[in-house]
């Protein structure tokens, strides 16, 4: 039975996935509403996504999109939990009928990182960035979006899968006999989980440029849920929120998720939001960019000027990038088309992911 309403013994269970990076970020969020709210009650719950039988008949029928989220989705609307805590860049751009996106946190840096492989040397130096790898150098990365940038930046370079969570991909960076001299990484993520230290240089745009939402952590609560909604209010950072509402009004313009090759670049500066939005083709021969800026007012400036940006992008050339990278993905099989085993194994490769 669905609680939703509000009264002091009420108690909010926030939930996420139980990889360590979920774990910490939704403690993250906990101390936050402990910190504003301490008269209140908060618990935690992680899910597992050993997801059994019905889940995973649940996830096929309704489609690879959002895998990310649709299962605490379900406990969420059941009102098993209150409050999930996201990644931003890994919540879609659209919500299922019945949440809200109720708070965005004060984003980290939201560049990339570039970690190289412990005491690698080239020529008796030190590598300190992409610059000082030799021809043919294996960079692990397994997102489009950082492979098309870099390809084009850095032609000498291969980059190639590497799959695990962040431990297990240092790991396999670090192991003398592994193939990466190199990864490409989120930094929020590595300095959330006290890997900081290892970041060798950032990759900030010009360079590369980010994920729509990159660095930040969201909070989504039942869009009827006025009490959690309240609490939410307080945890948001407006900036963050400007600067995130008009990235992700971009992406939602260009219809992408996570796996299309987008990356963005946005500050506020006073009442100013300035955003730059990329598009690059998976083989890094054709990219598109673009920068506004505009004085902004409210949330909806600040989507009104993120799809603004993907208009202009989608006609100097983004469009038949997307084209291509649709076509490229229906060739490999469309998440829609996916067996239930197939949708286990991708199931375990997320829960294994950082
Ligand atoms: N897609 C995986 C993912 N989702 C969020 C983060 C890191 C934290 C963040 O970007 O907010 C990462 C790891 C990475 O991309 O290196």
């Amino acid at each position: 039975m669905p609680v939703s309403g509000d009264d002091a013994t009420r108690t909010f269970v926030l939930a996420s996935r139980a990889s360590a990076l979920a774990q910490i970020q939704t403690n993250i969020v906990l101390d936050a509403l402990r910190a504003a709210f301490p008269a209140r009650a908060f618990d935690t719950s992680f899910m597992s996504t050993q997801g059994d039988k019905n889940q995973a008949q649940a996830l096929y029928i309704l489609g690879g999109k959002s895998l990310w989220t649709k299962e605490l989705e379900v406990a969420l609307l059941d009102g098993t939990v209150d409050m999930l805590v996201h990644s931003l860049k890994d919540v879609p751009t659209t919500l299922p009928p019945g949440c809200v996106l109720g708070a965005i946190l004060e984003r980290e840096d939201p560049v990339d990182s570039l970690v190289v492989k412990q005491g690698l040397e080239v020529d008796g130096k030190a590598v300190l960035a992409l610059e000082d790898l030799p021809h043919g150098a294996v960079v692990g990365t397994s997102s489009v979006r950082r492979v098309a940038q870099l390809k084009r930046k850095f032609p000498h370079l291969v980059f190639k899968d590497v799959r695990g969570n962040l431990n297990t991909r240092l790991a396999k960076l670090d192991d003398p006999a592994g193939p990466y001299a190199a990864l490409i990484l989120a930094k929020a993520g590595l300095v959330r989980l006290g890997f900081g230290g290892r970041v060798t240089a950032d990759l900030a745009a010009p360079t590369l440029y980010h994920a729509v939402g990159q660095g930040a952590l969201g909070v989504e609560v039942r869009a009827d849920d006025a009490a959690a909604l309240a609490l939410c209010r307080a945890l948001t950072h407006e900036p963050t929120l400007w600067r995130c509402a008009a990235e992700r009004a971009c992406l939602r313009v260009l219809e992408g998720g996570c796996s299309v090759p987008v990356g963005v670049d946005s500050a506020l500066d006073g009442p100013t939001l300035s955003i730059t939005g990329t598009i690059t083709a998976i083989d890094g021969t054709l990219h598109v960019q673009h920068e506004l800026a505009e004085r902004v007012g409210s949330v909806e400036d600040a989507e009104a000027l993120g799809a603004k940006l993907a208009r202009v992008l989608v006609e100097t050339g983004g469009r038949e990038i997307l084209d291509a990278v649709a076509v490229d993905r229906a060739s490999r099989g469309a998440a829609e088309d996916k067996t239930e085993a197939e949708v286990h194994k991708i199931e375990a490769a997320m829960q294994s992911a950082v």
